[in-house]
């Protein structure tokens, strides 16, 4: 079976945002999976709390699985490369973006790395309410990062009235431009919104084929507490019929405002590409694998969008609407898929 890439995961924010807190918390909440921790300074990870077990150069074995890194910019690309070997068996990789640093060089390094072990699993940023005006003030680029963001966390939402945390919601998602927004306290979000859980299994259990259930299953776990699952929603969509590339290609184009996540598997059944495409978006990425179906699998459309604010029966519907044959005379149908597509 091919393995899945490794997700990286990039969380940014400003100073004393709660990136460190947002990494604790899915540390201390891995969902089954080995997470690769790379930081600057891991001084405030809470090492205590997962039982050191070993030092391996400069990284930090963690007793249940979890690895942290000590890394500065230049070693990046080398120490990811080492994280993904098979030997370190990790599952998920979260780099920690250093408070002053632009996320961007990250994102890019990530995008164009040829390493087919790693993928780009998103990028978070951590922004603090309670100082949210003041840090505008001193750092105008904060709109810029915003935008580029996959996914916003307003944290520290505790520390703000109710009002002003309803204002600086409904301002930051403006900036954000349609990027979900999900406000937080102490970072505590669901991790099942950053890591694909069934990726994971799959990566463990490699002999058992994924049902649509347990895609399903990834969004509604039950090791995390009631109301992480309460700021954000998962549509789930599927059809035997198959569906037209070129109309998936305007829906993934221009992704309903709120989508952070979709995940899945898509039959086009058009002529020559009759194979299995598994989707993966985070953000404004895109990426199709071509594998075979497994022997005796319906082929059929199984997906699910997760996002924040997202009008789920819209989404079902323009997902309705992208079914059907393409055109028998286009003959290029498939080429907008094709060049988002790794085998
Ligand atoms: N009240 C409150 N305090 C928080 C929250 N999140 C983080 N903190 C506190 O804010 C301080 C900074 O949080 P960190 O998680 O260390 O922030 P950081 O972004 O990693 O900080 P740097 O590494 O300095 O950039 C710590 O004292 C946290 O305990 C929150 O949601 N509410």
């Amino acid at each position: 079976m091919v393995r899945q890439p490794i997700p990286v995961i990039i969380v940014a924010g400003f100073l004393g945002s709660g990136k460190t807190s947002l990494l604790n918390h899915l540390l201390r909440n891995p969902q089954g999976a080995r997470i690769g921790v790379v930081v600057n300074d891991f001084g405030q990870i809470n090492i205590d709390a997962l039982s050191v077990a070993g030092q391996v150069d400069s990284t930090v074995s963690l007793g249940n699985g979890c690895l942290c890194c000590a890394v500065d910019a230049s070693g990046l690309d080398d120490l990811l490369a080492r994280l993904a070997r098979p030997s370190s068996d990790i599952d998920v990789i979260v780099i920690e973006a250093s408070g002053l640093a632009d996320p961007r060089g990250m994102v890019r390094l990530l995008l164009n790395s040829t390493n087919p072990r790693l993928g780009y699993g998103g990028l978070v940023e951590v922004v603090d309410a309670a100082e949210f005006d003041r840090t505008r003030q001193r750092h105008p680029e904060l709109d810029q990062h915003l935008r580029f963001a996959d996914l916003v966390l307003l944290n520290k939402t505790d520390r703000v009235a109710e009002a002003d945390r309803d204002r600086l919601l409904a301002l930051v998602r403006e900036l954000a431009d349609g990027k979900p927004v999900l406000p937080t306290a102490h970072g505590r979000v669901d991790p099942s919104l950053l890591f694909d859980r069934e990726s994971v299994r799959q990566r463990r259990e490699t002999a058992r084929q994924l049902s649509f259930d347990d895609l399903l299953a990834d969004s509604h776990h039950d090791d995390c507490h009631e109301h992480l699952h309460a700021a954000y929603q998962s549509v789930s969509f599927t059809a035997d019929e198959p569906v037209d590339p070129r109309a998936l290609m305007r829906f993934l184009d221009a992704r309903p405002a709120g989508v952070y996540r979709m995940k899945g598997q898509v039959h086009f059944g058009v002529p020559g590409h009759e194979q299995k495409f598994t989707l993966h978006t985070v953000g404004d990425f895109l990426r199709f694998h071509r594998s075979r179906w497994a022997r005796g699998e319906p082929r059929r459309t199984q997906l699910v969008v997760i996002g924040s604010g997202l009008d789920g029966d819209r989404v079902r519907d323009d997902l309705e609407a992208c079914l059907g044959e393409p055109d028998a005379a286009d003959e290029h149908s498939m080429l907008d898929v094709l060049k988002y597509t790794r085998s």
